[in-house]
C-alpha cells in the first residue's frame, strides 16, 4: 500500500526495501540505491565477470536484497546533473584486489609498502579507515564511536561502504588494491564479495609466535606504544583464533596463498612478488 506522501513521488523514483532486516543490512541497501541512482549505467551489469551482479551499483536491481525497484524504465535520475561516466564496477574491474592477513608483527606493513612501490597498488586497513572517518563530525563516525565504546564489532556494512568510498577514491588512478588486516571474519569476507567481488588474492604471511613476539618487541622499544609481554600475547592469541575460518574459507575458494614470513624482508618479498606476479 502507498502512503499519501509517497503517491506525489515519481514512480520510476519509488523504491521498496525490507526494513524487517538487521539495521546496517537495511542502511546498507539504501546507500547501494542511491548509488545507483546517482551512477547510472547498464553495461557494469551485463559484464560483471568475477564480480556478483547482487553488487552492480549502476544495474537498478540488487539482486539479492529485496529491494524493489518500480517501473525503473529510461527514466534514470542523477541529481548532481552530472554525466553519468562508467560505474565503479565496471573500473573496478580494470583493478586487482588483494587481502593480506597476518598476526601483529608478521610484516604486513613492512611488505605493504614495499609492494605499493614496486606494483602501483593502493594500500589501506580498515583500521586506519575507521580512525580516519573517527576523526570527522559526522553521523556515520558518531555511530561508529557509540559501537565501539559499547565494545561491539563495527557493523560490516559500515565498513564496507567505508572501503567502498575509499576504493572509488583512487579507482582511477592505482592498479590494485592492498588491503590489510581484513577481513577480521568470514562474514566480513562473504560480504565483500557479495558486494564488491571475492579478491583475486589472499596472502597469509605465516610467521610464528616467537618471531612475531620477538618482532614487536624489537618494535616497541623504539616505539611510543610500549605493550606489556601479556598484551602481545593477548593480541597473537586472538589473532590466532579469529584467522583459522578466514583462512580456511579462501583456502577453499583457491584465492589464498601462504607466504613464510619468517625470512628476511628481502626474502619475504620475493616470495610475494612470486604470487602477485601470477594474478596479472
Ligand atoms: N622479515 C622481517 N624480518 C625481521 N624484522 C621484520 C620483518 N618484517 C618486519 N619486521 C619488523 O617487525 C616489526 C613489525 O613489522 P610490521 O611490518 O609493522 O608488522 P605488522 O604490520 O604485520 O604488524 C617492525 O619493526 C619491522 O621492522
Amino acid at each position: 500500500m502507498d502512503l499519501p506522501l509517497f503517491s506525489n513521488v515519481r514512480k520510476a523514483l519509488r523504491m521498496r526495501f525490507d526494513a524487517d532486516r538487521d539495521e546496517d543490512e537495511v542502511f546498507y541497501d539504501i546507500s547501494m540505491a542511491v548509488d545507483s541512482k546517482l551512477f547510472p549505467n547498464k553495461e557494469a551489469a551485463a559484464s560483471s565477470g568475477d564480480l556478483d551482479s547482487s553488487m552492480m551499483l549502476d544495474s537498478g536491481e540488487i539482486a539479492d536484497t529485496g529491494s524493489d525497484y518500480e517501473d525503473q524504465g529510461d527514466d534514470q535520475l542523477n541529481v548532481f546533473g552530472e554525466h553519468p561516466v562508467g560505474g565503479f564496477m565496471e573500473d573496478l574491474r580494470k583493478c586487482k584486489i588483494i587481502f593480506m592477513i597476518g598476526g601483529p608483527g608478521s610484516g604486513k606493513g613492512t611488505q605493504c609498502e614495499k609492494l605499493v612501490e614496486k606494483y602501483g597498488f593502493t594500500h589501506f586497513s580498515t583500521g586506519e579507515l575507521l580512525r580516519r572517518e573517527l576523526s570527522s563530525d559526522s553521523e556515520r563516525s558518531r555511530l561508529i564511536r557509540d559501537t565501539m565504546e559499547r565494545g561491539d564489532l563495527v557493523p560490516p556494512g559500515i565498513l564496507l561502504e567505508l572501503l567502498r568510498e575509499a576504493m572509488a577514491a583512487s579507482l582511477h588512478h592505482t592498479t590494485g588494491f592492498l588491503i590489510d588486516g581484513y577481513p577480521r571474519e568470514v562474514k566480513q569476507g562473504e560480504e565483500f564479495g557479495r558486494r564488491i567481488g571475492d579478491p583475486h588474492l589472499v596472502i597469509c604471511m605465516d610467521c610464528s609466535a616467537d618471531t612475531m613476539t620477538n618482532r614487536l618487541r624489537q618494535r616497541s622499544q623504539s616505539s611510543p606504544d610500549r605493550s606489556s609481554s601479556a598484551t602481545v600475547a593477548k593480541r597473537l592469541e586472538a589473532y590466532h583464533r579469529a584467522s583459522i575460518p578466514v583462512i580456511a574459507y579462501y583456502e577453499a575458494k583457491a584465492r589464498l596463498q601462504k607466504i613464510n614470513a619468517e625470512g628476511t624482508p628481502e626474502e619475504v618479498f620475493l616470495q610475494l612478488c612470486t604470487a602477485i606476479d601470477s594474478i596479472f
